[in-house]
Formats: structure tokens, sequence, C-alpha cells
């Protein structure tokens, strides 16, 4: 039995006490609450500690990139030297002065917005189903527990191909189409030119992660393994919720691909999980910023140096919340393993390559819906298991 099947493997449900069930009702404006979306008592959100109150994650102005005197060799190192411990000790960062324009954010967050507020009729015209995971969806699972949120997804490059199936052996491939809704007009136009504001800020960023690992890495050392990228965007949607003691926007998780750059709005809910006490710290939205995390990819990469921090959303009854991720990923024909370059003797490589395409096609089933299965992990390619 390979890992990719190993993974499908039988959990427990997440089994509600009668108290549970009735406090969902109770708390629920609108009457029932589907159970589905009740996380277990060990995950449901606690007051989490404001950035305010403690050591916020680490902020980095990258002005230097888009300035005249970027070949200044000592301010382009401690830069690379900053990026690298953010990577280290937090696994995520904040950055100002990305070089973004502010019009083309705002222009995608209006659309979005208009997007959203449509009726659900209009909405499931660009549903994503089993065959095509791109467009409209509300219906979402992390750690088999629904999320308390609407999303709609689109790839970077449109057709993005990716394998048929989970199944190891079947050689297949089949492309994610974008659907692209009528309404709001300039929709399209929106989602693309972020995008490619995203891709550019994205490889930037890898360009100096890549210098900061060190072993004499040049810049471009990874930027080959995203010739055919899979990345993808996300509107994501957290309506006002009843239950916001009970339910979360988006599960514990770890961001499954190399980089993720995230656009939050004012009203706060992204929650990190500090590495040093394990403790979920609120991300503090500041205006302008993009949020950067290191996916698992980038762990693997880096034989561990750097680690994907779990992280999660809460939500509120007084405010609905929109965010907009960008999932940089790399070709889904990529082998991912530690970089050559970093192994030695005495730091051996701590996983066993594994194909992306497959990774990202195991994932996506459970997902997709509710299932009775254990999410893969990179964990499972651990070199010793
Ligand atoms: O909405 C957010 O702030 C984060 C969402 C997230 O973590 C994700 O979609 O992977
Ligand atoms: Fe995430």
């Amino acid at each position: 039995m390979c890992v990719f099947q190993a993974a499908l493997i039988t959990r427990h449900n997440n089994v509600l006490s009668g108290r549970d069930l009735l406090l969902a009702k109770q708390s629920s404006a609108m009457g029932e609450v589907d159970a589905a979306f009740i996380q277990a008592i060990e995950h449901r959100p606690k007051r989490a500690i404001i950035e305010a109150e403690t050591e916020a994650i680490p902020l980095i102005n990258l002005s230097l990139l888009n300035s005249p005197d970027d070949s200044n060799p000592d301010a382009i190192a401690s830069l690379v030297t900053e990026i690298g411990e953010a990577c280290k000790n937090w696994g995520f960062f904040q950055v100002i002065n990305h070089g973004v324009p502010l019009d083309c954010r705002e222009k995608l967050e209006s659309a979005s917005r208009k997007f959203f507020t449509q009726s659900l009729e209009e909405k499931r015209k660009v549903s994503r189903d089993e065959m095509n995971s791109m467009g409209y969806y509300d219906t979402e699972h992390t750690k088999n527990v629904r999320d308390w949120k609407e999303v709609f997804d689109f790839t970077l490059k449109n057709p993005t191909v990716i394998p048929a199936s989970h199944e190891p052996d079947d050689k297949e491939l089949r492309p994610l189409v974008n659907q692209w809704p009528e309404n709001p007009p300039h929709f399209r136009e929106a989602c693309e030119e972020y995008s490619q504001e995203m891709e550019k800020l994205a490889f930037k960023l890898l360009e100096l992660i890549s210098l900061s690992l060190g072993s004499g890495l040049p810049s471009n050392r990874l930027n080959g393994f995203f010739k055919d990228q899979t990345s993808f965007m996300r509107l994501n949607y957290y309506p006002r919720c009843p239950i916001p003691h009970l339910a979360l926007g988006v599960g514990r998780h770890k961001d499954a691909g190399a980089l993720t750059v995230l656009a939050q709005d004012d009203v706060g809910g992204l929650e990190v999980k500090r590495k040093t006490d394990g403790e979920w710290i609120q991300v503090k939205p500041i205006p302008d910023a993009y949020i950067i995390n290191v996916g698992d990819i980038i762990q693997v990469w880096s034989n561990d140096k750097y680690e994907s921090v779990e992280h999660r959303v809460t939500v509120n009854s007084e405010r609905e919340r929109f965010s907009i991720p960008f999932f940089f990923n790399p070709a889904h024909y990529i082998m991912i393993e530690p970089l050559e370059e970093l192994i030695t003797e005495e730091n051996p490589a701590k996983f066993k390559a594994y194909n992306w395409g497959k990774f990202m096609s195991t994932r996506n089933l459970s997902n997709f819906k509710k299932l009775d299965v254990e999410n893969l992990q990179i964990y499972h390619f651990k070199a010793s298991e």
C-alpha cells in the first residue's frame, strides 16, 4: 500500500454530545445550524492572544525591491536575513511596500464583495464540481468539519493541468478550467489583473527565500519548479456567524503548497499557532499589507529549516469578513524533496520525494466532501517512517 492510499484510513467521526447540539440549535438565529459546522471541543476558538498584547509576527519592509538602489548588496543581505529569521521562527510574516498597486487590490476586493452578495442561485451558476474544482463553493471541509465560509477559486494559468485522479498508477491528466460569472461586470478582469501582481510578488519572495537558505543557493534556485505552475487564487467570504464559539471560518490547517500571499480586510480573525508555545496569536490587520506564509513544500525543500505553521480563521456574529489568498504552487509533475545542496552527512534528507500533483489530488478528494479519512500530510513522507 502506498502513502497516498494509506492516507485514506478511517478515522473517528467528530462526535457531538447532546449538549453541543442543543447549544448549536439554541444559538442559531436562523433555527437549526448544521452539526457539520461544530468543531470538537479541543479545537473551538477561545480568545486568542491579540498581537498588540504580545510579540507580533514580523513586519518586513520590501521597499528596497522597488527602488533603483536594489543592487546594494548589504541592504539585500540584511533583507534576506530578516526573511530567513521570520521563516524559521514563525513561518509567517507581513510585508509592506511590496509593489502591488493598491487600486488593483481594491478593484478585486470590491468585485469580490459584489459577487458574494448575490443570491445563492446566481453564485451556483459557477459552482465547482468533482471534475472541475474551480469556481464557487460553499461546503468546504477542513479536517472533516465544515468551514463557515464561501469561496470562489480560479487558477493563475488557464487552463492548468493536473493528474486526473489520485490513483498512483493513473497517468491521465485533466485541465482545470476557470468559470467566470456574468456578474458583477469586470469581475474576470479584476481577478486576472490582481493574479498577475500576486505572481510577481511571489517570485520576488521566492528568490529572497532561496537566498536565505544559505549553502550558496542562487536566487533563482527554485524558479524552475514553477514553469507550469498550478497556482490558484481564492476569494474567501466569511458570513456573520450565530455560533462563533463553536465553528471556525477555516479549521486549523497548514497550506500544502509552496508559499501563500494573503490579503485580509480590516475585520481580523486569522490566527497563527506560535511555534514557541503553541498559543494561537491573532494576526493584526494592517492596511495594504500582505501576510506571507511558508507552505509544506518549502518546509520539505528546506529540509525542516523552515516550517509550515498551523493557522485557522475565527468568525464573529457582528461583521462579515473577506480575504484573498494566492497559493503559489509548482507544476504537477515536480517531485518534492529536500534540496540536495542542503543535504550533508550531519543533515541527511528528512523527507522522501513525493509527486506534487498526486499529493494535491489526494488532498482535494477529502476537501471536496466530508469523508471518513485522514488528510494526507507531509509527515507521511518523513524519511524515518
Ligand atoms: O482567510 C484567511 O485569513 C486565511 C485563509 C486560509 O488560511 C486559507 O484559505 O488557506
Ligand atoms: Fe491557509
